[in-house]
């Protein structure tokens, strides 16, 4: 499984501990599309790189973070067939994975400590879609975006 990490300057500290996370103890392969510092820049063009790779099956799940893990989901959740969701809790994100098959985890740098957020990783990496009743409604999702 690839992982795919993006940000903007409010949420790099956390996206490259996250990425050390993944990589060491999950033993996962990453790739980190930036930003790598704390220059102010733009979350929807991280949104975007990152989220196109899950897309074109370069990566199974991105994760991004910014401040608050908002406006690069809903940056995020433009680009077609990108489900991103908003977790800052381990219950969320398992129920993201279990019913709405999110294949992004937006995380924000200023609501979460590093800890709880790689138990939240570890819970929407590891946590499998159920389908049945919820495959019908991301299903319905899908068919909003046409
Ligand atoms: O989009 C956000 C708010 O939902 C993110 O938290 C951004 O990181 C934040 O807006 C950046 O703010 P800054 O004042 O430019 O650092």
């Amino acid at each position: 499984m690839k992982i795919a990490l993006a940000s903007d300057h409010g949420g790099y500290r956390l996206k490259s501990e996250l990425n050390e996370f993944i990589k060491n103890e999950l033993k996962l392969e990453t790739k980190d599309f930036g930003t790598h510092g704390p220059e102010s820049v733009d979350y929807p063009e991280y949104a975007k790189v990152a989220a196109d790779a899950v897309i074109n099956k370069e990566c199974d799940f991105a994760i991004l973070v910014c401040g608050t893990g908002i406006g690069i989901s809903i940056a995020a959740n433009k680009i077609k067939g990108i489900r991103a969701a908003n977790c800052h809790d381990c219950f969320s994100a398992e129920a993201t994975r279990l019913h709405n098959d999110a294949n992004v985890l937006a995380l924000g740098e200023r609501v979460v400590g590093g800890g709880l957020a790689k138990k939240i990783v570890q819970t929407f990496l590891t946590t499998n879609f159920e389908g049945g009743r919820h495959l019908r409604r991301v299903e319905k999702i899908t068919k909003l975006e046409s």
